[in-house]
């Protein structure tokens, strides 16, 4: 077995996160490894976030993001509020500076304990999401499943906030949609050369959504934090919504808010739940005793 570093096994919103110190070594979490604590029963997770150092100035660490089948991610939500959840918890401080393959990104943790993230800025360009045909309207690309004169999802809104996401607008319950039959044609439907997070989102009213995302490389989540990011921006760019919603997601609510600034700013909670060792070339683990 290789050398062992800390990790700890944490969920935002039910979005199941593992986070993994990497700091003082260069190389990176692997796929195999991923693949493995994918797999287990307490490590199955949806994004690993592996923190590492950075020589960057005024950037505190670098993330690197994981999904279950191995894959990376430019960003990830909820995972970013673990990291801040346990960065906070070990040095006291309330706020950090990120780099991600989004971009760098901050984020505070807040009194109430709630943390929020800004998640970068929005793409809308169809070559930057990217789609593999020109879209100039992205409010509405044409994209169907079902019947072709009775789809059952039709006509999403895709933009990018670091990575990929197709939002598709629906009136009845969000539950009634067959997302898991659904969700592995549309991540991986050519329109998408890098596959896309495919959600399905309700208007309750100007203030509140209600959404469930099959997420890239992943498959149907409790949570998915830049999904929740990316549906309040497209409801209010085609004027469903205000810029400032409630997203609910299966695991809770998401404060979302596109501020003028053109920032999106995700707000909701973090929870540990045990830490353990990791090797982070095979995923071998071992709970700490406290937690064993
Ligand atoms: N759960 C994440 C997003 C994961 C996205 C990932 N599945 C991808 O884009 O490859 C979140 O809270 O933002």
């Amino acid at each position: 077995m290789g050398s062992m570093v800390p990790f700890a096994k944490m969920n935002g919103l039910g979005n199941d996160i593992v986070v993994i110190d990497m700091r003082g070594r260069t190389d990176a979490v692997t796929a195999e490894a991923a693949i493995a604590l994918a797999s287990g029963d307490r490590t199955g997770f949806d994004q690993i976030m592996a923190i590492h150092d950075t020589d960057i100035d005024g950037v505190d660490y670098r993330i690197d993001i994981l999904n279950r089948d191995g894959s990376r991610s430019q960003a990830c939500g909820n995972g970013t509020r673990c990291v801040v959840q346990a960065l906070a918890s070990e040095t006291g401080r309330k706020s950090f500076t990120f780099k991600t393959l989004a971009g760098i990104l901050t984020a505070e943790e807040h009194e109430d304990g709630l943390i929020s993230v800004d998640m970068g800025v929005p793409e809308f360009r169809w070559d930057r999401i990217p789609l593999a045909e020109e879209f100039y309207d992205t409010t509405r690309i044409e994209l169907q499943v079902g019947p072709i004169d009775d789809p059952v999802l039709h006509s999403p809104s895709v933009m990018s906030i670091g990575n990929p996401h197709a939002i598709f607008w629906v009136k009845e319950d969000v539950w009634s949609y067959d997302l898991e039959r659904f969700g592995p044609l549309l991540e991986n439907h050519p329109i998408f050369p890098e596959r896309a997070n495919i959600s399905i989102a309700r208007v309750l009213n100007d203030q509140t959504l209600d959404l469930r995302t099959w997420e890239r490389g992943v498959g149907l989540t409790r949570a998915c934090g830049s999904a929740a990011c990316a549906a309040a921006v497209c409801a209010a760019r085609t004027d469903r919504t205000r810029r400032r919603v409630t997203v609910n997601v299966p695991g809770g609510p998401l404060h979302i808010d596109w501020r003028a600034s053109n920032h999106v700013i995700m707000t909701g909670p973090a929870e540990w739940e045990f830490s353990g060792t990791v090797d982070p070339l095979t995923g071998d683990w071992k709970a700490d005793e406290a937690a064993a």
